[in-house]
């Protein structure tokens, strides 16, 4: 067994590791990154880039399906499943290209490959013929599919998003678990590039949303797609041949039943922490087996061990998996001179159309009685009217105490850059008084905003003197 010496080891070549890796090598002597799998990143490979690139195809086909009403007439555009599907391998294996020239900088002796687990907090076994001493361990594993054990069976049937960007076709039909992130982004965009689609959910959840008016703008808006029953209740799904046979409960509490080409699977994730023997490392695990951290810091307990990006199950974006491998790189380098990072005001966007996007506190997360909501539907908002997309709801939250922007849900189109915008300002700690009092173009989407942080500005006026600050 080959044995050798470093200050800190970095587990996995993701997004999170990358910077973690980078970070700790500003201030560490001997640093090692260690994948087992193949170079490239998640969000290059089976991630953020081709959903993205599935998506734009699937707007393309929409656009052009909806131009009529613009008094612009086109025939009925024909989908060619096959250049599709290799537009978003060809444009997905630049950006994979790119990540892996990027992780091929490194030096190759600090590039260690094979599967890494603890032996002791200190030590790892990667593969069967290296032990790597380490001064401390950067966990940054990522993430992989939870597959149910009800698609046990399904065998060649059952996709997950890993499976749908090899295709070199699209199919006539697929059954979609999980109406959250992937699942809505990737069902959408099949349903408008032509495949049959149903999504089934179960307790109603429809993205990440949690204010109940939005959600359900949000369910209605889909359903006006595909079906979509967010609270379902299926009662099997089977093999049958080479199809998929979901028998289910329809809004009459009629049993149904249907067959697919596949059955995508996007009921959550789980972070890659079970195959680490993580046990031998000595922390405190959660319910989950997971370690417990601080987000701050992204240390495990008081010890030598970090842990960033989708591993620890916090905030699994790509944004934030880069931030904690900066924070998580540069403290197990410094250890024991551990020191809190910057964490950033939580964004999210889901790029649906229209697109959902959560800003700050999610209206879940606030306390009654001591916030006030402002409002805006796009069904009348003057841009969006304009543009045809004339939908969609955006809720604003402030604080009555101190006037403060707190957060928002929106599912409204391009609520990219507003969510951005609003992001920003909560960062700065404004006023929404303040918010107000910014420049606001016209005609722009952003107008709409400003109605809704108006509306917002008038309530915590009326309510302030009411309310426990
Ligand atoms: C379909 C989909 C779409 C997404 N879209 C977006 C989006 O639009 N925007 C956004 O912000 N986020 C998006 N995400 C989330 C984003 O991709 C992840 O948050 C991010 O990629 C996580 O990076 P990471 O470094 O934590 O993990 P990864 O990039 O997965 O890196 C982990 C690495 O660790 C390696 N590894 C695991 N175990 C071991 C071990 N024991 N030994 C050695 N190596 C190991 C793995 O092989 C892997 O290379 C999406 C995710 C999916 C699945
Ligand atoms: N645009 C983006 O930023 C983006 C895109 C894709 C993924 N991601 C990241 O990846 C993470 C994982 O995404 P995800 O969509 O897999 O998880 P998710 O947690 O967003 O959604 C899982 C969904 O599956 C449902 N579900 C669970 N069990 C079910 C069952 N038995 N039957 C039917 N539905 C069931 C849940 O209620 C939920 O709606 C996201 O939280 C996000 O952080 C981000």
């Amino acid at each position: 067994m080959r044995e050798i010496e470093v200050d800190v080891a970095v587990i996995g070549a993701g997004s999170a590791g990358l910077r973690a890796y980078r970070s700790a090598a500003q201030y560490a002597k001997r640093v090692v990154l260690i994948e087992g799998g193949d170079y490239g990143t998640t969000c290059a490979r089976v991630g953020c880039m081709p959903s993205k690139l599935l998506i734009a195809a699937a707007e393309s086909a929409h656009h052009a399906r909806g131009a009529a009403k613009f008094g612009i007439r086109v025939a009925e555009p024909e989908v060619d499943g096959r250049a599709v599907m290799e537009r978003v391998r060809t444009e997905r294996d630049r950006f994979v290209g790119k990540a892996t020239a990027v992780t091929q900088k490194i030096p190759e002796a600090d590039r260690l490959h094979g599967h890494a687990r603890f032996e002791d907090r200190n030590t790892l076994r990667v593969g069967d013929d290296l032990r790597v001493r380490a001064g401390s361990v950067v966990i940054a594993t990522g993430s992989r599919p939870q597959v149910l054990p009800m698609f046990e069976g399904l065998g060649d049937r059952l996709v997950v998003n890993d499976d749908i960007f090899d295709w070199m076709d699209l199919p006539e039909s697929v059954v979609v678990f999980g109406p959250g992130v992937i699942g809505l982004e990737l069902g959408q965009a099949l349903q408008r590039l032509g495949v049959r689609v149903r999504m089934f959910g179960i307790g109603g959840f429809v993205g990440p949303l949690t204010d109940p008016d939005v959600k359900a703008m949000a369910e209605r808006h889909f359903q006006s797609e595909f079906p979509l029953d967010a609270d379902s209740r299926v009662e099997s799904v089977a093999r049958e041949g080479d199809q998929v046979v979901v028998r289910f409960r329809d809004g009459e509490d009629e049993l149904r039943e249907e067959h697919f080409e596949y059955l995508l699977a996007a009921t959550g994730r789980r972070p890659n922490v079970d195959r680490l023997d993580i046990g031998n490392a000595g922390l405190a695990l959660d319910d989950q087996g997971l370690p417990v951290f601080d987000r701050y810091t992204l240390q495990c307990g008081d010890s030598s061990v970090f842990i960033a990006g989708d591993a620890n199950n916090h905030l699994p974006l790509l944004h934030e998996a880069a931030d904690e491998g900066v924070i998580a790189g540069r403290n197990a380098a410094r250890f024991p001179e551990v020191a809190p990072g910057h964490r950033h005001c939580p964004l999210s966007i889901v790029f649906t159309d229209p697109q959902i996007a959560m800003v700050g506190d999610a209206r879940a997360e606030l306390e009654e009685g001591t916030y006030a909501v402002g409002e805006l539907d796009f069904s009348a908002q003057a841009r969006a009217r304009v543009m045809g997309e004339d939908h969609g709801l955006m809720r604003v939250y402030g604080r009555y105490s101190d006037g403060r922007f707190l957060g928002a849900e929106i599912f409204t189109p391009r609520a990219e850059h507003m969510a951005h915008l609003l992001a920003w300002c909560r960062e700065q700690g404004l006023t929404v008084a303040e918010m107000i009092d910014k420049p606001y173009y016209h005609p722009v989407l952003e107008e709409g905003l400003r109605n809704a942080l108006q509306m917002l500005q008038s309530r915590l006026e009326q309510g302030r003197g009411q309310v426990r600050p």
